[in-house]
């Protein structure tokens, strides 16, 4: 069974402050200061800890800059762990970035194995999804034309119907996705439902209340990176949109 334990978690930046306009300033600067660089760290995620089990429909809430994405990413392997420690139990399929690895000069049947392997996929698996990769994007006449050529809406399309190919067990989610045109989006999101209800652990972060009470069975604030809330979606919701009312 699929489980996540997040424990003490803590994920540092390293911000530097001392950007020198030019080369001359910069060596002057260096002697001064002894060759020191003048920097601060900053706790993204800060001490947060967690479990997540099967079944669970997470949705993570909380300002801007309160650390949602960076511990998605952590999640994900994206970003590693200054401090504590994640155990994951499954297999995640992250749809962050959806599209980031496609390659504009290779064609989009190129792009459907350079992107797949990123994702995951085995060249075996690849071969079989391709038929319905290319179907569920609509894209069967221009799928051996490089994607530097497609528009805005046909590169996400494509993007999407590979991201979401294959039932995984873990389905993150940073935001969702949006684009393409109104038949496209509705398509789109019964795929994305099917996703959600197959995958054993679903894990998202958003800023829409509703989408968020729709989606999930709990819910976690993070504020200033540290984790405020954990508990039901109906309850969580209401106290973070009071708290911001306050402000
Ligand atoms: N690579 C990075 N280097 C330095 N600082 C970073 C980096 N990534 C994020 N941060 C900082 O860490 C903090 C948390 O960022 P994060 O993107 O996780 O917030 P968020 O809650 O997802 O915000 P939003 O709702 O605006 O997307 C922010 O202050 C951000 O500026």
């Amino acid at each position: 069974m699929s489980s996540i334990r997040v424990e003490n978690l803590s994920i540092k930046f390293r911000i530097y402050h001392d950007r020198s306009p030019s080369l001359k300033d910069y060596f002057a600067n260096f002697f001064k200061r002894n060759g020191q660089t003048a920097y601060s760290d900053f706790w993204a995620v800060k001490d947060v800890s967690f479990e997540i089990k099967a079944g669970d429909r997470l949705g993570i809430i909380g300002h801007n800059g309160a650390g949602k994405s960076t511990l998605l990413k952590a999640l994900c392997r994206v970003y590693e762990s200054s401090d504590g420690k994640i155990s994951v139990n499954g297999r995640i399929a992250p749809l962050l970035e959806i599209g980031a690895g496609f390659h504009p000069e290779f064609t989009g049947r190129e792009n459907i194995y350079l992107n797949g392997s990123i994702l995951g996929y085995s060249k075996q698996q690849l071969k079989e999804i391709e038929p319905e990769v290319i179907a569920f994007a609509e894209l069967e006449e221009f799928i051996d034309t490089p994607v530097k050529y497609y528009s805005t809406g046909m590169y996400m399309r494509l993007a999407f119907s590979l991201a979401t190919a294959m039932h995984p067990d873990i389905l993150v989610l940073d935001e969702i996705f949006a684009g393409g045109d109104a038949t496209f989006m509705s398509k789109a999101k019964a795929r994305m439902q099917a996703l959600i209800n197959k995958a054993n652990i679903m894990i998202m972060v958003s800023h829409d209340p509703l989408l968020i009470k729709s989606l999930c069975n709990r819910v976690i604030w993070l504020d200033h990176g540290k984790l405020v809330a954990d508990g039901s979606p109906d309850e969580i919701v209401e106290r973070y949109l009071a708290g911001r009312k306050n402000e």
